[in-house]
């Protein structure tokens, strides 16, 4: 399946995501309040470009059902996601309308255009390699934290390991790759593997960006 071959070859990323110091220190409940405020505002930015690629993928849709769970997966982004930002805002004491506001920082900026460019110049398979890494590595993540147990009551970030660690919506973009693979020569699958690999690469980003506050470095400089 091609899919399982996405998976295996990115597994080397998968690890370095899952020993990132920002993801151990949420199963261990401790993460710096700096870290978890520029993570939600870098990733309120993110998910607003999320659904717009979701709703950029309904447009490349052959059948209702595919379009059907873009839809479904929208309204997940958009509405239920919050909870996972409120989560971190509450373990930092912050509001969360406060930081709904924030310019990209560079890897956000990057994630967000890489997803566009699928959107832009790619076909369904395109924006399904660009996409799924967010649910996947989320899901790994989760189902990680859960096997070793991090979900313990004593764990302020408890509710947001099972939020994720409980979303297998991740299965049907996968089904929906493979069902999709089978249209394409292997080297254009070589592209979407690239695209696939970008998208982890990025969410490996993501995490460093937001542990270390990294930003442009002449933002406030003129
Ligand atoms: C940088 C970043 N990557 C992944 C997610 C997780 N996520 C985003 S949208 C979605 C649902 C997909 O249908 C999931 C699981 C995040 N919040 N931020």
């Amino acid at each position: 399946m091609f899919s399982e071959r996405l998976k295996n070859n990115a597994t080397g990323i998968l690890n370095r995501i899952e020993n990132h110091p920002f993801v151990t220190g949420i199963a261990a409940g401790k993460v710096p309040n700096k870290a978890l405020v520029f993570y939600v505002e870098q990733d309120f930015n993110y998910l607003t470009a999320f659904a717009k690629v979701y709703a950029g993928a309904i447009q490349k849709c052959a059948s209702r059902d595919d379009m059907r769970f873009f839809y479904q997966q929208l309204g997940f982004t958009l509405d239920d996601e919050v909870l996972a930002h409120q989560i971190f805002c509450d373990v930092a004491g912050e509001k969360y309308e406060e930081h709904q506001r924030a310019d990209q920082a560079p890897m956000t900026y990057l994630y967000n255009e890489h997803m566009y460019n699928a959107m832009r110049t790619g076909d369904l398979i395109d924006v399904l390699a660009a996409l799924a890494p967010c649910p996947w590595t989320y899901n790994e993540i989760g189902k990680k934290m859960i096997s070793e147990n991090a979900n313990s009551t004593l764990n302020p970030f408890k509710n947001w390991i099972e939020f994720y660690g409980e979303d297998d919506s991740v299965e049907q973009m996968f089904t929906m790759i493979d069902r999709e693979a089978g249209k394409y020569s292997d080297e254009e699958l070589d592209q979407v593997e690239q695209r696939f690999l970008k998208s982890c690469e990025l969410e490996w980003e993501f995490w460093e960006q937001a542990f270390y506050q990294k930003d442009w470095h002449f933002k406030n400089s003129n």
